[in-house]
């Protein structure tokens, strides 16, 4: 069996990523399983555990760690965020395309790790909208907000290292694209 592919959509906090990923992810066409990250961050209002991340304590991260378990992680905004490993390799070697939502610094280990990984960097339309936007989800207090955007400025001078770049103006415009970019990946 062909393995699948691994698909990492990154950027900024607030950008978008999240709300894409909504649009194309259940698309049976592109054959798609997303990764669930392991976090040390808290639960907000609506989250489940096991299906927007497994949520864990430092010390259960650490020794994820330790054990040689994660693909790759960071520490973003004071918590711990990572990608399971067994899984990834689980999913890809059935044929399935993997798709991760993570940050930068997470990225470029995977690009290390798996140079044919399709990385996509979601910009948005400009920094003005991301604060509107990450300000707008109303799910951080002012004191992260500042240090997420604050981060994000850094990311963008990351966004040369990525195979692709989409602009969300809109997310299902550039849902549209991603799908297309994975379907020729598929070919
Ligand atoms: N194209 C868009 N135009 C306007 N608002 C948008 C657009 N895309 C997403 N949003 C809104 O921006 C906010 C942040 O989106 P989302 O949570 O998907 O970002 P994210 O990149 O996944 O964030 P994080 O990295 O922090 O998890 C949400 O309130 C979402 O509804
Ligand atoms: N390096 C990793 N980053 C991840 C992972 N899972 C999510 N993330 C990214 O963290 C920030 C913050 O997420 P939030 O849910 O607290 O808003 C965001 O950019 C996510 O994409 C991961 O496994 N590894």
């Amino acid at each position: 069996m062909k393995k699948g592919l691994l698909i990492v959509l990154s950027g900024p906090s607030g950008v978008g990523k999240g709300t894409i990923l909504k649009e194309f992810v259940e698309d049976p066409e592109l054959n798609l399983a997303y990764s669930v990250s392991m976090t040390t961050r808290g639960m907000r209002p609506g989250e489940v555990e096991g299906v927007n991340y497994n949520f864990v304590d430092r010390p259960a991260f650490e020794q994820a760690i330790k054990d040689g378990e994660l693909l790759e992680y960071a520490e973003f905004v004071g918590n711990y965020y990572g990608t399971p490993l067994k899984n990834v390799e689980k999913l890809r070697s059935e044929g399935k395309n993997v798709l991760l939502e993570i940050e930068v610094q997470g990225c470029q280990q995977v690009m290390e790790k798996c140079p044919d990984a399709l990385t996509i960097f979601i910009i948005p339309p400009s920094m003005e909208e991301l604060e509107k936007r990450i300000r707008g989800r109303g799910t951080e207090p002012e004191e992260i907000v500042q240090q997420r955007l604050s981060k994000a400025s850094r990311e963008m001078e990351l966004v040369d290292q990525y195979k692709f770049i989409v602009c969300n103006e809109d997310p299902k415009l550039a849902a549209s694209i991603i799908s297309l970019i994975i379907k020729r990946h598929m070919e």
